[in-house]
Formats: structure tokens, C-alpha cells, sequence
């Protein structure tokens, strides 16, 4: 575990941490603290260059996964049992790539912990200066400070509860703290909408005052945004509300744990996270309008338990409740909050008591949602999973969720130079898709893109591929169909289905609507239509023509088909640029097999390309493409079975000529000359081409 950089010092604590940890002697908590000090380490040891990040990437995951083990653990003899006070600071600000570590609390067993009846109690006692490090704090805002100010230590007192615990929190104060028992409406404000109360003990001194204490601390009275100078209550901007801990910028971060136990370390371990995921998840507290039952929707989603814990549910909060009861099982979604009041921005990163434990782990890709194209608004998984957008209110959640599951895509952006050939339809799409698509304000009028159009061509020859490059090189979002399933997957729900795809494609437009195999679902009317089959198609003949969109809408559908013939005449006028996907070219063929044996161990020389090419005429593209892994396999084939578990990849000979030679006998090419007639007639007739 040792990296020869790591200096003298951190070498020592390593070491220390590392007996510690692995002695069987110690405590949970005691190994806990081992990691967590040895994730410091990591975190110094990063910070200082003395490992790479893709070193520390792994040192952080490792001793992450071990940490959590422990506090997330609910056994009693290997777990800490408790969200140890300072792990929500360290969880929150984090990124979560780990689904797999689900938090073993839950709202029954969290008042049965220890360290919250501890707590409880210790806040019972107003014993506030025997409190653990702060988790959390409060901006309060210019009314709620005017009141409550007066009466800080108390808060102070009851704000030792965990988050969960605050209703309890809160009855206690009543009892104990008549001040803020007389200031009714920041009280309901309190009950209704916290989401997290700050401890704090360690910053404001129980004797202090309000005069005194906010200009010094700069955290409660603190905006989070713009101006980041230390902030009397007075300066505090009337919209400024409750927030969770990881919102402050991280000069006021550091001065919150200021009291914790390592704070240079801390402080380091903050502000190498992601600064932009503090800021996001401020950003989704501020643009939230300053609405107590909207702030139970939103922050750490975890609107609901708080509810629950006070007792009283407006009748959101319990159409909240409801709607969790009803798909507690599904994983939650972002809601898809396009217009406007992107709630849920950030939030996934934090973490209630109840949410899984996000790892320390920075992200090695560096995208943090995912990818370039990754559309942050809707995309990524968060905590609270409200359809707040208006489009999306007649549509049923699951399909929702099986959209942005199962129909969005999300893998590896594709660039035009990944498809080889076909320049005709890639200059057309470039000229009627990609361009209006990234410039609205231009191509307007007649010169505004095309709803939908149609590549037909035989199989494999690259249709899914520009489907998928034209939403990459134009920003997109990319959905992608099959229309069988449509019509076969989801039987006697396919109508909804498209509603509900173009409803949530709406929501993240500019978007591709990519359907494979659009004839079986825009085939010719017969006799022996299913009745659900025409009503798919209707709908989706609706939803295409926007008669229920407005004509603002970035949405562009591309059919794909092998069958052109059989798509009714109907449709057909509705897809207006119609784009022969023709079989590679030998220019084009030579490409793909170039590229492709570029990023293999090969020996092909220039004229055995060539005559690659020569004995390919006829492939598609996906044909090329088995062509090369076929005789890519030619090395592993021609190895004793015995010398596999024992050869490195070094020893395996490169890809040859010959190789290739012995794949044509097992790959041929999949599209016949009479099909291939078919196409070219009806490009003819009624295609786009010149
Ligand atoms: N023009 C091309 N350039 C590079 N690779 C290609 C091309 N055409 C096909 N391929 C390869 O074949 C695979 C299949 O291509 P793709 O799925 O885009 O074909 P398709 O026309 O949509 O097929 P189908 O009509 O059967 O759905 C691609 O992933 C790619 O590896």
C-alpha cells in the first residue's frame, strides 16, 4: 500500500493507520477512525503529488469501501452502527458511483442507535459542549434569525440531533427553550421545512450573541452565492433559507469544522472534492422559490421521513408518501424538471441518513454525470423523484423511469468520423439535422429541420450508428427504440409508451427519438391490423406531426428500416428526408478494417488491406466487423489450449493475412443482390439521394 513517493511523515501515519486497522484488538470505531485517517492520508499524499490521481482513485475507493463496510454496517460486532458524526460531513460533497453500498439504516432502527439516544439525551441535558463535530447548520433567513437569534445556544442544543431526529429535536426545544416556542412562524418554518439543523457548539459559544456571533463565524448569516464575504444577519437576503451542510462555499466549510477533529486534513479533503457538486447542490436550495412544502421535495429527498417525524403531512407531503409507497421498489429518478425549477440539480450527491453512503471517490473520467452529452437536468439518478414538470403529468411513472432507464442511451459519444462511407447521407444529415439542431435562432422558417426522416438500407450497414452521431454532434439527448418492443415488450401499452417517450423527450430536448425498425410500427393498413398495433401508430403519427407540441420543440424522430416498402405511404410523407444507408464502398470497407485492426496487435501490410478489401465486396459494415474479430481470433486459435492459462498477451502472435484468409470462409456477406435491387428501386423512387 506504500507509495515510494509518499513522504517520511505521511509514511509514518500511514503505517500507524494501517496497524491500527488491521490489529484485531480494535474497535469498529477505532478502525473506522484508521480509515478515515488513512483516506486523509491519500487525500494529503494526492494533494501534495506525491501519488497520482489515478493512484489515489484506487487508495480512495479501497479504504472507502472498508470505511463504509464498517459504519454502514449493521452488525454489532463489525459495525461502527452509527453514522459516526463526521461521516456525513466527509459522504456529502462526494460524488456516488458506488450503487452497491446501501446504507443498513433505516427510519426504524435509527432512534435505536446508540449515538442518537446519546445524543438525544446529551441535547436533553443542554449539555452542548459534550457534543460531537458538527454535521450540518443553518442559513437563516433575515425573519427566522430575527427570532431565533435571541435564543441560539437553545437551537444550538437542539440542533445536536442527528437530521432524522429533528421533530424530536424540536419537541425537546419546545420544552426546553421557551424563546423559540415564541416565535411561531420561524418555528413552523423550523418543523416544516428543515432538512437539517447545524450543531453548533463548536462555532457559536453558548454565552455569545447574535451581534457578535455571525460577523465571526460568517456561517449562519453567510449567502452561498455571490457574495461570499462574512455576512451580519441583517445582510442576509430574505430568500435565503435552511440548507443542508455541504451548501457552504468551502472557505465557510472549513470554518464550520473548524472544531472537528483534523481540520487542515479536512479542509484538504473538501476542497480537493469537486468544488462544483457544493455548488450544484446550493444551486438546486436557491432556485428553489421559498415554499416549506417544496423544500421537503427537494435537498436530501428525504422530505418525506422528516414529515413523518413531525407528525403532521400537508396533503403534498402525503401524495409524496403515497406516490414512495407506491414505487419504493423502483429505483428513484430524477424528476424531470425542465421547466425551470431544476430541483433535484446536485442533489444526488448528497446524502440523508436514510440514502446510500457515497464514497469519496473521484470520478477518473471527470465528467460528472456521466459523459459530454450527458444532460444533467434529467439524466442522473437523484433522491427525490417528483414529476414536477407539467409535460409529464398525465404520464405514468414506471414508464418514466423505464424511459430514462432502458431508452435513453447513454454509452460512448460517436463521431461522424467513426462511420465509414455513406458521406452523401452524413453531409445531408449534417446540413438539415445537426445545424438547425445547434442553431435554432438560424435555421428558422423554411429553413427550421425536419420533424423526422428515414435511413433505409440493408442491415448493418451503420443506420444506428448515425442515428447516434447526429444526437452526439448535435447535443442531444439520443432515445433509442426498437419499434418491435414497442408493439411486442410492452403489449397493450405501446400507445402510452410513445406518448410517454416523446412527453419525456420533450423534457430533454433538443432530443433524437432513434426508432430501429420503424416499419413494423408504421407498416401499411391491413385487414388483419391489430387493433393496439393502429392505435400505436396513430399515436405515434400524432405525437410526430406536433399537433400536441408547440412548434418550438427540438425533437427529431429518425425511423430506421430495412423494409421501406412496407412503411405506409402516410408515415412515409411525415419522414421527409428519406436516406439511403447503402453497403460500404471498398474505400469504405478499408477503413473500417483499418481502424479496426489499429487497435490490435497485427502484421497486415498495405496490399494485404487491400486485398482484404477486394474479397469483402458485398459486406455491410457489421459484416466487416465480424470479419476482423473472426480473424482476430486466428493468434488464440492457432495456441496449444494449455499454453492459455499461461501465455502473457505479449506472446500472442499478431493478427495475419492469414487470418483473415480462414475468416472468409466462415463470414459471408449478409445481404442478398435481389434484396440489395429492392433498395436501389426504391431509393429510386422514393429516396432522397441525387
Ligand atoms: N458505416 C460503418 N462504419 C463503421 N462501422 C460500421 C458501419 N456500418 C456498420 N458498422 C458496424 O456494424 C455495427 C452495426 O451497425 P448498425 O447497428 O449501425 O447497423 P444498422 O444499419 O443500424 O443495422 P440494422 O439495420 O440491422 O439495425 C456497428 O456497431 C459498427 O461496428
Amino acid at each position: 500500500m506504500q507509495t515510494p513517493a509518499l513522504s517520511a511523515v505521511h509514511l509514518s501515519e500511514w503505517q500507524k493507520n494501517y496497524f491500527a486497522i488491521t490489529s484485531d484488538t480494535c474497535t469498529p470505531g477505532q478502525k473506522a477512525d484508521g480509515y478515515r485517517a488513512q483516506i486523509l492520508c491519500i487525500q494529503y499524499a494526492w494533494a501534495n503529488s506525491e501519488i497520482s490521481q489515478v493512484c489515489a482513485t484506487n487508495l480512495f475507493k479501497k479504504y472507502a469501501e472498508k470505511y463504509s463496510a464498517i459504519i454502514d454496517s449493521d452488525n454489532v460486532e463489525t459495525g461502527v452502527n452509527n453514522y459516526a458524526e463526521d461521516i456525513l460531513p466527509l459522504a456529502r460533497c462526494q460524488q456516488n458511483d458506488n450503487d452497491k453500498w446501501q446504507s443498513s439504516l433505516t427510519s426504524s432502527n435509527v432512534f435505536e442507535l446508540k449515538s442518537v439516544q446519546e445524543m438525544m439525551q446529551a441535547g436533553k441535558k443542554f449539555q452542548s459542549s459534550l457534543m460531537a463535530p458538527a454535521d450540518a447548520f443553518v442559513v437563516v433567513d433575515k425573519e427566522v434569525s430575527a427570532c431565533v437569534t435571541p435564543c441560539l445556544p437553545k437551537l444550538s442544543v437542539c440542533s445536536n440531533a442527528i437530521e432524522t431526529d429533528l421533530g424530536a429535536s424540536l419537541s425537546k426545544c419546545k420544552s426546553q427553550g421557551p424563546d423559540i416556542l415564541q416565535s411561531p412562524p420561524s418555528l413552523n418554518c423550523l418543523q416544516n421545512s428543515v432538512p437539517s439543523v447545524t450543531k453548533t457548539t463548536d462555532i457559536f459559544p453558548s454565552s455569545s450573541t447574535s451581534s457578535n456571533i455571525l460577523p465571526n463565524t460568517g456561517v449562519c448569516a453567510t449567502p452561498l452565492f455571490g457574495n461570499n464575504k462574512a455576512a451580519s444577519s441583517s445582510s442576509v437576503t430574505p430568500q435565503s433559507h435552511f440548507g443542508i451542510g455541504q451548501n457552504l462555499p468551502f472557505s465557510n466549510q472549513s470554518s464550520l469544522l473548524a472544531g472537528s477533529g483534523n481540520p487542515g486534513k479536512r479542509k484538504m479533503f473538501y476542497t480537493s472534492s469537486d468544488e462544483s457538486c457544493s455548488m450544484n447542490s446550493s444551486l438546486a436550495f436557491y432556485k428553489t422559490p421559498i415554499n416549506t412544502e417544496a423544500r421537503n421535495f427537494v435537498g436530501n429527498g428525504n422530505g418525506g421521513e422528516e414529515s413523518n417525524v413531525t407528525g403532521f403531512k400537508t396533503a403534498k407531503e402525503q401524495l409524496w408518501v403515497d406516490q414512495q409507497k407506491k414505487y419504493h421498489n423502483q429505483p428513484q429518478r430524477t424528476p424531470i424538471s425542465c421547466g425551470g425549477t431544476k430541483k433535484s440539480l446536485g442533489a444526488g450527491r448528497s446524502r440523508g441518513p436514510f440514502g446510500k453512503f457515497v464514497p469519496p471517490v473521484p470520478r477518473q473520467d471527470g465528467h460528472e454525470n456521466g459523459g459530454p452529452h450527458y444532460k444533467p437536468h434529467g439524466a442522473g439518478p437523484t433522491e427525490s423523484s417528483c414529476p414536477v414538470d407539467e409535460r409529464l403529468k398525465n404520464i405514468e411513472p414506471k414508464m418514466i423511469d423505464l424511459i430514462m432507464h432502458e431508452i435513453m442511451d447513454h454509452g460512448p459519444p460517436v463521431n461522424w468520423d467513426d462511420i465509414a462511407g455513406v458521406d452523401f447521407a452524413k453531409a445531408t444529415i449534417k446540413e438539415i439535422v445537426v445545424w438547425p439542431m445547434l442553431r435554432p435562432d438560424i435555421f428558422t422558417g423554411l429553413r427550421g429541420p425536419p420533424k423526422g426522416i428515414l435511413l433505409f438500407g440493408p442491415p448493418g450497414t451503420g443506420k444506428t450508428l448515425i442515428g447516434k452521431c447526429i444526437a452526439c454532434q448535435s447535443g442531444a439527448t439520443f432515445f433509442s427504440i426498437s419499434a418491435s418492443s414497442l408493439t411486442s415488450k410492452w403489449v397493450g401499452e405501446g400507445e402510452k409508451m410513445v406518448r410517454a417517450l416523446f412527453a419525456v423527450a420533450r423534457c430533454q430536448q433538443p432530443a433524437v427519438i432513434f426508432i430501429d425498425e420503424i416499419d413494423s410500427l408504421l407498416s401499411q393498413r391491413g385487414d388483419g391490423e391489430h387493433e393496439s398495433s393502429r392505435r400505436i401508430k396513430t399515436e405515434f403519427l400524432v405525437q410526430l406531426d406536433g399537433a400536441t407540441t408547440s412548434s418550438e420543440d427540438r425533437i427529431l424522430v429518425v425511423g430506421a428500416t430495412n423494409r421501406p416498402q412496407e412503411i405506409d405511404e402516410a408515415a412515409r410523407r411525415r419522414l421527409v428526408k428519406r436516406l439511403y444507408i447503402p453497403l460500404p464502398e471498398a474505400s469504405a470497407r478499408k477503413q473500417i478494417v483499418t481502424r479496426l485492426m489499429s487497435k490490435e496487435h497485427c502484421s497486415l501490410r498495405e496490399e494485404e488491406i487491400e486485398l482484404i478489401v477486394k474479397k469483402s465486396d458485398g459486406f455491410s459494415g457489421a459484416d466487416m466487423t465480424q470479419l476482423c474479430r473472426e480473424a482476430s481470433l486466428g493468434p488464440i486459435r492457432s495456441l496449444q489450449s494449455t499454453d492459455i492459462a499461461t501465455i502473457t498477451p505479449e506472446q500472442v502472435r499478431p493478427i495475419s493475412f492469414l487470418d483473415f484468409d480462414n475468416a472468409f470462409r466462415s463470414v459471408r456477406p449478409s445481404v442478398s443482390s435481389k434484396d440489395l435491387e429492392l433498395y436501389e428501386n426504391w431509393n429510386q423512387t422514393f429516396g432522397s439521394g441525387r
